[in-house]
């Protein structure tokens, strides 16, 4: 399989390069060239399926020959082998036709360990085989730094830097980041939100010469073995449900819009998805953006739901090339005029073709207490705060086919809103059972990204070792 660039000025890669080259060296995004198809019958016959076994399906067209089918099978079993529930994503019925899928099985509690504890595997083997090593850098809101932190701890062919927002993420989050005792572990303390730790990411990405001398990889869903990873549970989940003989919608608490795209990606792949619906907590620039044409930055809002707090949405940029007929350069020219002025409108054809797929929906965070509440109560099954924007966006939308809402966190990352909300807290489970009385190990910045290079210059082994990936 080959990868392009969504600003088209990048070259075109093979699997392995993509998986270590983060964002594309022209700032773009990377995605297949094709989309794998899968028939009905491959559908049908994933019902009741190991969770392992039809990753091994779906991710095998993405990965092609650049790994070999034996060493990828084992590097899935081993992934999903870390999870606490068999099932690894399983569905939970909370209405007569509404589901909550539990994406928060793994070793951080979040959706983000399906894609990560893969990727650290497939990381690390291709490092191994090129004799190299490699910097990895991230930007977290709270979740993916606790993934990937947990995922590359004592990986011996990596460093790890995590840029968190200072003061934005919740106590158990910083905790996951901060206490791995790792060496090669680095969670760093940004004075900003999470766009600009985002934004320095990115930037480094965009230093070439330092992208280069650090051999510098990322796991943000910039990433696309990220997406790759995550269109899995939309075909487990569809399946379990009777797909392909009848169709079923998604609501996908949004942020990034890395979790909502693997759902794009799933349908353009073949699964019969009806509605794909954008959840939004009041950083709603994803809905107002379906509604009005134009993406347009407003600021940030510290919410209940700190790691959809997210007004740059990295992946919506994939979604922009899709829709816009893959139009490489009326990409670039909307990136260069967010860049420049914070807005940009979208071409009539693109959100035309953007509405026909997708729903949005915001949900305030008095609405998303309720609907952690109103849980407990009907259902006695306890909400996150994210998957509570999701289950009440997705209450506003059930119609005739099956709704699935992501289940994105387990309650206990965030027992304060939990527990302000339905008067219970949420426990964590036992391997979560010394996590707050653990030391804490972090450093801080500022917003500045010649102070986030040189801390990291002086960290990295790849630096050092003056060796490249
Ligand atoms: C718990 C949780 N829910 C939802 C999201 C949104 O996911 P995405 O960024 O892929 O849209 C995130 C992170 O962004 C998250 O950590
Ligand atoms: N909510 C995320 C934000 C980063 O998203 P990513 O999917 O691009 O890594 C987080 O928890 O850090």
């Amino acid at each position: 399989m080959e990868y392009v660039s969504t600003r088209g000025e990048a070259p075109v890669l093979g699997f392995a390069d993509v998986l270590l080259a983060g964002l594309a060296t022209d700032g773009g995004l990377y995605v297949p060239k094709a989309w794998p198809a899968f028939s009905s019958e491959d559908i049908r016959a994933m019902r009741g399926q190991p969770y392992a076994d039809v990753a091994l399906k779906i991710l095998t067209p993405f990965v092609g020959s650049d790994i070999a089918p034996a060493d990828l099978k084992a590097m899935v079993d081993a992934a999903y082998g870390s999870f606490r529930h068999p099932a690894v994503a399983p569905l939970v019925q909370i209405g007569p036709s509404h589901f909550v899928l539990e994406l928060f099985h793994g070793p951080t509690l979040a959706f983000k360990d399906v894609a990560m504890q893969l990727l650290s595997r497939l990381m690390d083997h291709v490092l191994r085989e090129r004799g190299a090593n490699a910097t990895i850098v991230g930007a977290t809101s709270g979740d993916t730094g606790g993934a990937a932190i947990a995922a590359f701890a004592e990986s011996e062919r990596t460093d790890i830097f995590i840029l968190f927002p200072k003061g934005r993420v919740s106590p158990v989050q910083q905790r996951q980041m901060t206490t791995s005792g790792a060496a090669n572990v680095h969670a760093v303390a940004v004075e900003g939100t999470f766009d600009d730790c985002q934004a320095l990411i990115k930037a480094m990405f965009n230093d070439q010469r330092f992208r280069q001398k650090a051999a510098l990889s990322g796991v943000n869903s910039i990433n696309w073995a990220r997406i790759m990873a995550q269109i899995v549970y939309y075909f487990t989940a569809a399946a379990s449900l009777g797909s392909p003989d009848r169709t079923i919608s998604f609501t996908v608490p949004t942020g990034n819009f890395g979790d909502i795209f693997a759902g794009y990606a799933a349908k353009r792949m073949g699964l019969p998805i009806d509605r794909l619906i954008i959840a939004t907590n009041e950083n709603d620039i994803l809905a107002r953006t379906l509604d009005s044409g134009r993406y347009e930055k407003t600021g940030v809002h510290a919410t209940t739901s700190p790691s959809m707090d997210i007004e740059i949405s990295s992946n919506f940029e994939r979604l922009l090339f899709e829709a816009g007929g893959r139009d490489a350069e009326s990409v670039r020219r909307m990136m260069q005029q967010l860049a420049q002025s914070g807005s940009f409108a979208l071409p009539e054809a693109t959100i035309s073709a953007i509405r026909a797929e997708f729903d949005a929906g915001r949900s305030t965070r008095a609405e998303v207490a309720e609907t952690i509440r109103g849980s407990l109560v009907s259902s006695a099954y306890m909400l996150d705060p994210h998957t509570a924007v999701g289950v009440a966006v997705a209450d506003r939308h059930l119609a005739d086919s099956p709704m699935v809402t992501l289940g994105t966190a387990h309650p206990a990352k965030f027992p304060d809103a939990v527990k302000a909300a339905c008067g219970v807290s949420p426990e964590l489970p036992p391997s979560h059972a010394d996590l707050m009385t653990r030391r804490e190990t972090f450093d801080s910045l500022p917003n500045d990204l010649s102070a986030v290079e040189a801390y990291i210059a002086e960290r990295s082994r790849a630096v050092r070792k003056g060796v490249t990936a």
